[in-house]
């Protein structure tokens, strides 16, 4: 089998540490091309002796993948996804609240077979929420808790004039649905629309938001009702370089880019 030629499109903390992971080597998938703003200055890199994949712009990715996983910020979403989901490829959607705002890139995966992916990202335990799914479940909660820095920029936390820095215990700052959620804090709470879209939809998936001055890692805790089980789940997020994206959220894709070519596949 061909090695599975894979496209990043945003090369930020996300984007840098996928980059840094296949370049150690990842059998049967290679990096192939790398979207950035300016293709005529590469960012610096470490690509440990491997020949460096080609920079291009993010709209010129996809003759040179199969696979674009889409890490950049959340409106350039159908940008990224367009040329691919045309073409019938698949694209790995990090910024999975953006597709709440476009359902058009779904209809477009369905008309060309192509695919959208979402993986599991910062969060946990998409695979029994999707089980869950296919009997009924009454109810899915989630309470998300930030250190400050965070949440600086967040559009929600904007328009109301709060300096979420200068917080001095924790603070419910938040409290809506994911759909909500996915506008108000588009780098923030991606996690919340993925484990909607796993459950009972983004209009359904109720959140908490807290800011806490006192938290190191990027908290998420979910309870799901189910008729076939009760899910009470949480993850402890080491933040990345940088501080808004838990450190896991690139292995997941490294995770799933792993799959798509295993002779063994595990999780649902
Ligand atoms: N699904 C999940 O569980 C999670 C999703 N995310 C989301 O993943 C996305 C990426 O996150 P990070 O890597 O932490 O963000 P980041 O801000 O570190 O990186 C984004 C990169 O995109 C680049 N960029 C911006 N405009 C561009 C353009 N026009 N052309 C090419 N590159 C451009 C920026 O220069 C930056 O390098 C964000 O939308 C974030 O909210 C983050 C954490 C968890
Ligand atoms: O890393 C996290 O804790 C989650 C996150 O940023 C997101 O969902 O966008």
């Amino acid at each position: 089998m061909e090695d599975l030629r894979v496209g990043v499109a945003g090369f930020g903390a996300i984007g840098r540490s996928i980059a840094s992971q296949l370049a150690q080597g990842v059998e049967g998938i290679r990096l192939a091309a790398v979207g950035v703003r300016n293709p005529d200055a590469p960012p610096e890199f470490d690509w440990q002796g491997r020949t460096p994949p080609r920079f291009v712009l993010l709209e010129e990715l996809e003759p040179h993948c199969d696979i674009v996983i889409e890490c950049a910020p959340a409106h350039l979403l159908p940008r990224i996804a367009t040329p691919f989901l045309k073409a019938g490829k698949k694209v790995v959607s990090l910024s999975s609240g953006a597709l709440l705002g476009h359902p058009e890139l779904v209809d477009l995966a369905r008309a060309h077979n192509g695919q959208i992916l979402v993986p599991s990202g910062a969060i946990l335990g998409l695979d029994a929420i999707l089980a869950a799914a296919e009997g009924t479940i009454q109810s899915v909660k989630m309470t998300s808790r930030k250190p400050l820095k965070g949440f600086v920029g967040a559009p929600f936390l904007e328009k109301r004039n709060i300096d979420v820095m200068s917080l001095k215990e924790p603070t419910l700052i938040f409290s809506g649905t994911a759909r909500e959620a996915a506008s108000g804090f588009p780098a923030n709470l991606n996690v919340a629309v993925s484990v909607s879209l796993a459950g009972v939809g983004p209009d359904k998936t109720l959140l908490e938001v807290w800011a806490d001055p006192g938290l190191e890692r990027n908290t998420h805790h979910i309870e799901v009702v189910s008729d076939s089980a009760l899910l009470s789940m949480e993850i402890q997020n080491i933040p990345s370089e940088n501080p808004k994206t838990g450190r896991i959220t690139a292995q997941s894709a490294i995770a799933l880019l792993r799959k798509l070519r295993a002779p063994l596949s595990v999780g649902t």
